[in-house]
């Protein structure tokens, strides 16, 4: 493991979480990651991988600390990567002082537009390098099983990303889904820093948009909270997605409205055993 810092290894329900941190020759400086391990697997028994891309404001810290998910994934030798939600060691005029542009709010997009385009190429980091980095020193993981999801920003992150990618991922869900951006104040603005003005090239990058051009089933659960304020703001639009896939042969969306839930992480930890569940039976382990 030359090129991955171990920064620490926590077990919990009988897995490690490895908190690490690599160079990224993609966004050209340190990245953070979290992986959980669970116990029993090895190089010859390899586990698939769940990929969980956060929301807003997140670090891989929220997810380990308060998502659960490990509770479910370790029973049934399930592997889970969490990375970052944006580089962290530059310092671009204006990169810290919102709290939806800039650190923490990536997009998991590629920016075309400077100063972003230097480092902001989260898109390739997470499709590619970074799956690069851990099948290449984790034998113990299957680079022919992995799924993603994401909660709000990161279920936008994973939509877009099963979406662009046809066959990379076996499954996607997620959590409160920012599922129409070129549509929200909070796409807007991050599509017009990071990709400019133009809305052709937004769609590029818009769930609503890309599952107009999906072929096959979709294989996705989406949750919505009815109580979570983002989604009364209009925030994140998963009506808009699931009229885009009514409009089209296409099979395969379970989009649930969970009573009285909040964009939070207990809303997240309440419905986690069902997402890693969802992605368990597409990775071939239930
Ligand atoms: N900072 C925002 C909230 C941002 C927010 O809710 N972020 C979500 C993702 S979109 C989150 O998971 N926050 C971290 C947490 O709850 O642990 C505010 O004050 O309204």
């Amino acid at each position: 493991m030359a090129d991955i810092t171990t920064n620490a290894t926590i077990h919990s329900f009988g897995g490690r979480f490895l908190k690490l941190t690599h160079q990224s020759s993609t966004t050209g400086g340190p990245m953070n990651f979290t992986l959980f391990l669970p116990a029993g697997i090895s190089a010859s028994d390899p586990a698939p991988l769940l990929i969980y891309l956060s929301g807003l404001t997140c670090t891989p810290d929220n997810v380990t600390e308060k998502g659960f998910l490990h509770a479910h994934a370790a029973p049934l030798k399930l592997a889970l990567l969490y990375p970052d939600t944006s580089p962290r060691g530059s310092d671009h005029p204006g990169e810290h002082d919102a709290w939806d542009f800039g650190s923490g709010a990536s997009f998991y997009i590629n920016a075309t537009q400077q100063p972003w385009a230097k480092n902001y190429q989260m898109e390739t980091y997470i499709a590619d390098e970074l799956p690069d980095v851990v099948f290449s020193n984790f034998k113990e993981l299957d680079p022919k099983r992995v799924s993603i999801s994401g909660h709000s920003m990161g279920g936008h992150g994973a939509l877009t990303l099963y979406l662009k990618n046809p066959g990379k991922y076996q499954s996607v869900s997620a959590w409160s889904p920012i599922a129409n951006p070129s549509a929200c104040p909070w796409g807007e603005k991050a599509f017009t820093g990071y990709l400019g003005k133009d809305r052709e090239e937004w769609k590029k990058h818009d769930a609503t948009e890309l599952v107009k051009h999906w072929k096959g089933p979709l294989k996705a659960l989406l949750d919505v909270g009815t109580g979570d304020n983002f989604y009364k703001q209009r925030q994140l639009l998963p009506e808009n997605f699931a009229e885009a896939v009514k409009a089209t042969s296409i099979e395969g969306l379970q989009l649930r409205y969970q009573e009285g839930y909040d964009h939070s992480y207990f809303f997240i930890s309440t419905f986690g055993e069902d997402h890693i569940k969802h992605h368990a039976k597409h990775l071939g382990l239930l």
